[in-house]
């Protein structure tokens, strides 16, 4: 497993800011998700740095979506970053952490009324509308309460990304967004910049998610500004706000190359601004929501090895205490991961494992080919990357609870989440 900067492996054992991933086991239980809050503010703080302009107004949106605790709010208050959000529950979760609602973007197709009304009472700062009768229902809602609400609205540009069919956003078929290519683009255009009580901005465009070429994201940004500048032109407005959306891939196994977010962030900028002048397209604020970027690299679960067991077909099966429940990845998307027995760490691999979990259902494996030393029971298993879309996409499936959450920062250890009780997972039943 390729080891994270915080990690090391010191007398054979695998030790993350020198605790040793054993003794975390012994105190706060497995499975658990590990957090290290140190990398995270670095790259965040990184991030916001590198997209500094003087040109526009930058902000970084945090997509909450990827990994959202009350802690983890809580840092993205204090990182003074806003906060990409798409639902009530994630809003409210913002609020409670001391998230600023004028730094919340709400993202997201078929928002529910009450969803837009608390948005709008709770004050969050732009509402990104998804769609046509979106944007009636919000009008309604604001011409009802006598408020002027601040939209973007979210088109589609119709680049192809290479990633997964589940995680692509864009295409013209998406449930995502209005396509630029519809002929009724302007008419929508139109009416969101005669509306009296939707303070129309400008665009946001997200073109998937785990992309690892800039030039999709170049490519993107081009072709929102050649929009913008189409818009302006047919619509007489002022397109003042991109909002380029998120999608930077990460390493999850060796053959994924992610370029460095901070490398590219400076470049991307550039060529917005550059591309902008060429368009006529000169905007107020620049904005991006990277979700995964940000968390995936700090964030690793541990797992007790269970039973071993060899099948008649000659597949050596090594079972975890946790699984789908915890990380849907694999099931869903067919994602990779690598992991490492944290107590044999210096040891060389012997033996071709699949790390099945331990629910209902044959498709609940973590990995399917790993080579590792002997395993035995009790021996420890942590699995990297596993920072964003694991613990928000976790499920009781089988009444498994949720598994708990640490932050690491240095030296110092504190849990953020408890492990879900069973009068956790059933408090709400009558
Ligand atoms: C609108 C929007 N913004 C941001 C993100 C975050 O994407 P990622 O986690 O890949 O950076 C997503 C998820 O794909 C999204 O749908
Ligand atoms: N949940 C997905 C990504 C969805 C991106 C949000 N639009 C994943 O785990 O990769």
């Amino acid at each position: 497993m390729r080891l994270e900067s915080y990690q090391r492996i010191e007398d054979g054992r695998l030790k993350h800011s020198g605790h040793d991933y054993q003794d975390i086991a012994k105190t706060y239980g497995t499975p658990l998700y590990i957090f290290d809050e140190a990398s995270f503010i670095e790259r965040a703080k990184a991030y916001k740095a590198a997209i500094q302009s003087d040109y526009f107004e930058t902000d970084i949106l945090f997509a909450s979506k990827a990994l959202l605790t009350k802690a983890i709010a809580k840092l993205i208050a204090a990182l003074d970053i806003g906060q990409d959000v798409v639902s009530a529950g994630e809003i409210y979760l913002g609020l409670e952490a001391g998230v600023d609602p004028k730094r919340m973007y709400f993202h997201g197709n078929n928002k529910l009324n009450s969803e837009l009304l608390y948005a709008v009472d709770e004050g969050v700062g732009t509402i990104v509308i998804d769609n046509r009768q979106e944007m009636k229902r919000l009008e309604e809602i604001c011409v009802k309460k006598g408020v002027n609400q601040r939209v973007l609205l979210r088109v589609n540009p119709g680049v192809e990304a290479h990633t997964h069919e589940y995680i692509k956003t864009a295409d013209n078929d998406s449930k995502f967004g209005e396509s630029v290519f519809d002929p009724a683009i302007y008419d929508i255009v139109q009416a969101l910049s005669d509306s009296t009580h939707l303070q129309f901005a400008g665009f946001h465009s997200h073109i998937g998610s785990q992309i690892f070429d800039e030039e999709s994201f170049m490519k993107a940004a081009e072709e929102m500004l050649a929009f913008a500048a189409e818009a302006q032109e047919r619509v007489g407005m002022k397109v003042k706000e991109i909002n380029f959306g998120g999608g930077f891939g990460v390493y999850y196994t060796e053959g994924d190359e992610p370029f460095q977010v901070v490398d590219f962030l400076p470049k991307f900028v550039e060529r917005v601004h550059e591309k902008g002048i060429e368009l006529g397209v000169n905007l107020e604020k620049v904005t991006i929501e990277p979700g995964r970027s940000l968390v995936n690299a700090s964030g690793s679960t541990l797992y007790q090895v269970g039973d071993l067991k060899t099948t008649v077909g000659g597949k050596n099966y090594l079972f975890i205490n946790g699984g789908m429940n915890d990380n849907i990845r694999p099931a869903l998307y067919q994602a990779e991961y690598e992991a490492i027995l944290t107590n044999k760490a210096d040891q060389a691999p012997t033996k071709t494992y699949t790390i099945a979990g331990k629910a209902c259902e044959s498709g609940d494996k973590i990995i399917e080919a790993i080579d590792l030393p002997e395993a035995e029971p009790t021996d420890y298993l942590l699995v990297n990357g596993t920072g964003a879309y694991n613990f928000v996409m976790a499920s009781n499936y089988n009444s498994i609870p949720v598994p708990g959450m640490i932050h690491i920062n240095g030296d110092e250890i504190r849990a953020t989440v408890a492990q879900q009780s069973f009068e956790d997972m059933y408090r709400t039943h009558l």
